[in-house]
């Protein structure tokens, strides 16, 4: 083991694997994922090369072998209960996305939560066996966000009792689903409804795209893979035309919706239940961003414990370069929102729980709660994710920028989550939405509950910023979103006073109620976080989680300190005592910097990364990662023969 790395490790001011242990949600939980991680390690017919050697075709390639032998081992191991399948599916894919996460994740809970008790007789079993296996076809190429603006169109039939689906014009075309250019043969496609001559809006219909023995495309439908992408290239995100498809009345997905035999449509109870499944990724998106960034703190952490670079004093020793205020400035916040993402993605999988059985007793009075608060959580933990991953390979240098650190792949990954289930600036107008219709509600004299209850009026007028006290912090940032979300709906009600429409009115602000929507958000994850302290039993874990709460609560109000001082939350001279205590921060975090990534557990197979080796010696896996890569199968390339030598001869 790397000496310096070594170090590190030695006496944390907490006991890692009790960390671990409250991450994983118990120690059973641990041994659980440890065990299923293990079994995939040690299976051969997952060794694999790494993955930036390969083609897009390669990696496609790579990845369906890799489904076949997971769904195979599924069986096989028994595994029925959706946390093991999670967890075997993230440590065959070590977090990757793969051609059958749109089957898994999209296409079996819109059979859960939008079929029949027939239709789930018919189609749940052969989907669940993988013989049917489906997409979620939405997105068209002109349209993705706007969904009451998509163009396909399936037009009831009371001859047949079939629907005909057309995409009537090039901008119709199905374009993004995941798994729709090489590996479904079925797929949930939404589309508008048109029975009895009237349009009745979007629904959901279950289309079979390939022939079951031969897994050619059927007649009436084009169907392929829409090319390389920036990243994401696992998958095979395809293309689908659709020209006079007949599909039985029955496909139709009808739990709340329904068309009858004659034609005549029975409305569902809200019709923002066909976007139920939409909710649930999003809500399964924030519950993942944490182990992104993780894996990204994890890497740029350990590699800065072992890089030493400059020299402070002649005859000195290079320093780590964790030792540098900057890198500890770079990297510290970002673990800290590591922890904090962490406890906000299971605050909003037991909300999307809760909300859920809700709905399914046919309450839907919270739905619209849900959707705004897993559409802003989406929003926010991505963005900063996203930025997360590339401030970590930045901090990497030169290294960071080769494949061999796994860091252009967890970016590349991870980017478009920033726009998929919900493009990030449209879910931040969602609830903007919501928190607008909040404020109406207390104009109106209502009192509210939960996390918009800093918009009653006279919520407790706050004694001033005390920056030791993370309660305090807590406060500053509820006081924050207060004022942003009120002086948003004022900026909102003066454009109507001077007669701009509400369409006008709205645009004219939009970047505000985004702004607004971000510290929403913000104080949630900082709320949430700071109760969860609460909870920790072991006295150990909790002073070190406070400290990363801390952290996190005193970074955020440096990086956004605009928006505390305009809310008169803290003045210049408690700005400057914020930050001059964060910095203290950092420097006592910095020792146990390494041991907060070991305490995620993620094996280095999961890492896929040189830099972020557990033992540290990175230098001479860089050099073998090196001599292993496909331009150093020769000595001599090919190209060589064909164009140098005959230019070095021909004397120009
Ligand atoms: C780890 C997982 C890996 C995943 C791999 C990648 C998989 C990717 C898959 C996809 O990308 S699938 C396609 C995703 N597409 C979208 O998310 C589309 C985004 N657009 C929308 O959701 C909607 O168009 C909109 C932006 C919400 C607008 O919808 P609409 O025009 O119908 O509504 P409005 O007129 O704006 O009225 C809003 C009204 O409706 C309520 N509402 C909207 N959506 C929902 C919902 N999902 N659930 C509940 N309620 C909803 C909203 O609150 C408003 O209510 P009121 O204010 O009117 O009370
Ligand atoms: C890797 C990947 C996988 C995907 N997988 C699937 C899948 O499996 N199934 C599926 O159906 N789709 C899938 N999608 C498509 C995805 O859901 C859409 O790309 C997404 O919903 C955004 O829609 P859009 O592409 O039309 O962007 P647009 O909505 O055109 O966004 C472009 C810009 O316009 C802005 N904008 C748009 N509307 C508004 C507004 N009302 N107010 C303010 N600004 C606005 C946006 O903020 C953005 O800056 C995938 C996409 C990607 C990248």
């Amino acid at each position: 083991m790397n000496p310096d790395i070594k170090k590190e490790r030695e006496g944390p001011a907490f006991d890692v694997e009790a960390v671990t242990n409250l991450l994983d949600g118990g120690r059973d939980v641990t041994e659980r994922r440890r065990q299923l991680e293990a079994l995939v390690e040690n299976d051969p017919e997952f060794l694999s090369q790494p993955l930036s050697f390969l083609s897009q075709s390669g990696r496609y390639d790579h990845a369906i072998k890799r489904c076949a032998r997971m769904i195979q081992q599924i069986k096989k191991l028994g595994l029925t209960d959706p946390k093991d399948i999670s967890l075997y599916k993230r440590a065959v894919f070590c977090g990757r996305p793969c051609p059958l996460d749109l089957h898994l994740g999209m296409f079996l809970p819109m059979l859960l939560n939008q079929a029949t008790e027939d239709q789930l007789e018919h189609f749940f079993l052969p989907a669940w066996q993988c013989q049917i296996i489906g997409t979620y076809a939405q997105t068209e190429m002109g349209h993705g966000t706007f969904l009451r603006g998509l163009e396909t169109t399936a037009l009831y039939d009371p001859r047949t009792q079939e629907f005909v689906l057309n995409t009537p014009t090039v901008t119709a075309i199905k374009w993004w689903p995941g798994g729709l250019g090489k590996t479904a043969n079925h797929a949930v496609v939404l589309a508008q409804l048109y029975t009895k001559g009237t349009c009745q809006g979007l629904n959901a219909f279950i289309v079979q795209l390939r022939d079951l023995e031969t897994h050619a495309p059927l007649p009436g439908i084009i169907v392929g893979d829409i090319g390389p992408k920036f990243g994401f290239n696992d998958v095979d995100n395809g293309f689908l035309k659709l020209e006079n498809v007949r599909i039985p009345r029955t496909n139709m997905l009808m739990k709340f919706a329904k068309v009858e035999e004659d034609g005549t449509y029975i409305r569902p109870p809200s019709d923002k239940l066909a976007y139920g499944t939409m909710v649930f990724i999003r809500a399964l998106i924030v519950s993942e961003a944490s182990y992104v960034l993780a894996k990204a703190c994890t890497i740029a952490i350990r590699y800065s414990v072992v890089r030493r670079q400059s020299q402070q004093t002649p005859g000195a020793p290079e320093p780590q370069i964790l030792d540098y205020q900057t890198q500890q400035h770079k990297l510290l916040p970002l673990l800290a929102t590591t922890y904090a993402f962490h406890f906000i993605g299971n605050y909003v999988s037991k909300m999307y729980q809760n909300i859920s059985e809700s709905v399914d007793a046919g309450n839907y009075s919270q739905l619209n709660e849900l959707h705004a608060t897993s559409a802003g959580l989406k929003a926010f933990t991505t963005w900063i994710v996203v930025a997360g991953v590339e401030t970590c390979r930045m901090a990497c240098g030169g290294h960071g920028f080769s494949c061999a650190s796994g860091l252009p792949e967890l970016y590349t990954n991870s980017a478009p989550s920033c726009t998929y289930e919900g493009e990030n600036t449209v879910m931040m107008l969602q609830t903007a939405r919501y928190l607008m219709k909040c404020v109406g509600l207390v104009r109106n004299g209502i009192l509210l509950e939960g996390n918009v209850m800093y918009l009653n009026p006279a919520f407790d007028n706050r004694p001033r910023l005390d920056p030791q006290s993370v309660a305090s912090l807590v406060g500053a940032f509820c006081d924050r979103a207060s004022w942003m979300v009120t002086h948003v709906s004022q900026g909102l009600q003066s454009q109507l006073n001077c007669g701009k429409s509400q369409k006008e009115a709205w645009n004219n602000m939009l970047v505000e109620l985004v702004r607004a929507s971000e510290s929403h958000c913000h104080y949630v994850v900082v709320k949430t976080f700071a109760e969860e302290l609460e909870g920790v039993q072991d006295s150990g874990s909790r002073a070190i989680l406070s400290s990363l709460c801390h952290l996190y609560a005193l970074h955020g109000i440096t990086q956004h300190s605009g928006d505390f001082m305009q809310a008169g939350v803290l003045n210049g001279e408690e700005l400057e005592q914020v930050s001059k205590i964060l910095r203290t921060l950092l420097s006592s975090l910095r020792r146990q910097a390494v041991p907060l990534t070991d305490a995620f557990d993620i094996s280095d197979v999961q890492l896929s990364s040189v830099l972020g080796r557990h033992d540290g010696n990175v230098y001479n896996a860089l050099y073998a990662w090196a001599r292993t890569a496909p331009l150093n199968k020769s000595q001599v390339h090919e190209s060589y023969d064909k164009y140098m030598k005959p230019l070095q001869k021909s004397k120009l």
